[in-house]
């Protein structure tokens, strides 16, 4: 083994348990430090978006924090975790980094646009009908009586024998056509539910009653035309790959463990990947752009009023432990070199929330 034969060289072995979970290997006090400090950066990323969930969930809201920032976190994170996947140079603490600060955006991305979206709308005016909607979704039997269908008539009023003359609430599915998800309804069932409803409407009178009995009454005037694929599909879409991504850590963390055993870092001898190294370019371009909605939206609102400040004193102390495990571990050219886009995005980050924070604390005190 290429770290057993390092460790030798430096007369010592390898700690027994780094090298097992964290495939690494620790010879000597630099490489002990850069390790430790790897683990404060995992830690602080592991903990660094926690606040701001906190804070959502306290006030029902994501107005503080921008959501193409979070977008940009999530983008880069996937450049980053098969950058490092791909680049021998990388260390093993920063791709176990990547794929837990992956996780934990993706958790607040989707925070974000429930309260965003899905709440906010909800509470905004609606919340009767989605609760009604939904309450009617659960009770509705699977194969509805013919005079009633699944719409929901308006209180007081008498059914009619022309169902298609009367006034109904907008049923769940016609305010899916409309592009507003009920409540508690994924973007996923919204996505599917466009399609299935412009097929409803090109039946022929006879057999129109028959629809009417196990499909919601769709008049001409609430879909006529072909509609686009509506925007929350695209979010729909962006979801099930972000979702699926923890899945696929096992299969990476196998595929990480098969590039880093032709690892040679300590002995100085690396096959360094292009690939990697584009990815780590694009990740870094994507991760310092990210800033700049999140800073805009303060500079808007001239107020960082529900944002955490501790998320940015996290994310700038793990930026800043993350570059120091880089530069503890070595400082030969070749090195730095294959590691330029994880260090310049980590330095250019830690200046960037030294501004974020001092601004968020200077104008707001800390809440947790
Ligand atoms: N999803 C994340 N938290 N990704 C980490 C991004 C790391 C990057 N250096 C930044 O601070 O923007």
């Amino acid at each position: 083994m290429v770290y057993a034969r390092y460790c030798l060289k430096e007369k010592k072995t390898c700690v027994r348990w780094v090298e097992r979970y964290f495939d690494d290997c620790l010879c000597n006090l630099n490489d002990e430090v850069s390790f430790a400090l790897g683990i404060v950066s995992l830690i602080c990323w592991g903990v660094a978006e926690i606040p701001q969930i906190i804070t959502n969930f306290r006030t029902k809201s994501s107005h503080g924090v921008s959501l193409s920032f979070l977008l940009a976190w999530v983008a880069g994170d996937i450049f980053n975790l098969i950058g490092c996947l791909l680049e021998p140079a990388t260390l093993p603490t920063q791709f176990y980094t990547a794929l837990l600060y992956t996780v934990s955006t993706v958790v607040l991305v989707i925070q974000t646009i429930y309260y965003d979206y899905i709440y906010r709308l909800c509470t905004h005016g609606r919340t009767k009908i989605c609760q009604k909607d939904e309450e009617d979704e659960e009770k509705k039997p699977l194969n509805p009586p013919k005079t009633m269908g699944s719409a929901i008539s308006i209180p007081g009023e008498s059914y009619k024998a022309s169902p298609r003359k009367e006034f109904y609430y907008t049923s769940a599915r016609s305010l899916a056509g409309s592009g507003t998800p009920p409540l508690r309804t994924s973007y996923f069932r919204v996505a599917k539910s466009g399609p299935s409803a412009m097929t409803i409407d090109s039946g022929s009178s006879s057999d129109e009653d028959e629809t009417m009995s196990t499909l919601p009454v769709v008049t001409a005037k609430t879909i006529t035309q072909p509609r686009p694929i509506p925007r929350q599909a695209g979010f729909g879409t962006f979801l099930a790959a972000s979702v699926s991504l923890p899945l696929q850590a096992k299969s990476l963390a196998e595929k990480y463990a098969h590039a880093s055993s032709r690892r040679l870092l300590n002995e100085r001898i690396v096959e360094h990947s292009a690939l990697g190294q584009w990815l780590g370019w694009l990740m870094a371009a994507i991760y310092m752009g990210g800033r700049i909605p999140q800073i805009w939206l303060n500079i808007k609102r001239g107020s960082v009023e529900g944002l955490n400040p501790l998320m940015f004193i996290f994310a700038l102390v793990a930026n800043a432990t993350y570059v120091g495990s880089i530069l503890v571990r070595t400082i030969e050219w070749d090195s730095i070199k294959a590691n330029l886009p994880w260090l310049l995005d980590a330095i250019v980050c830690v200046l960037l929330d030294l501004f974020v924070s001092f601004k968020t604390i200077y104008t707001a005190p800390i809440k947790f």
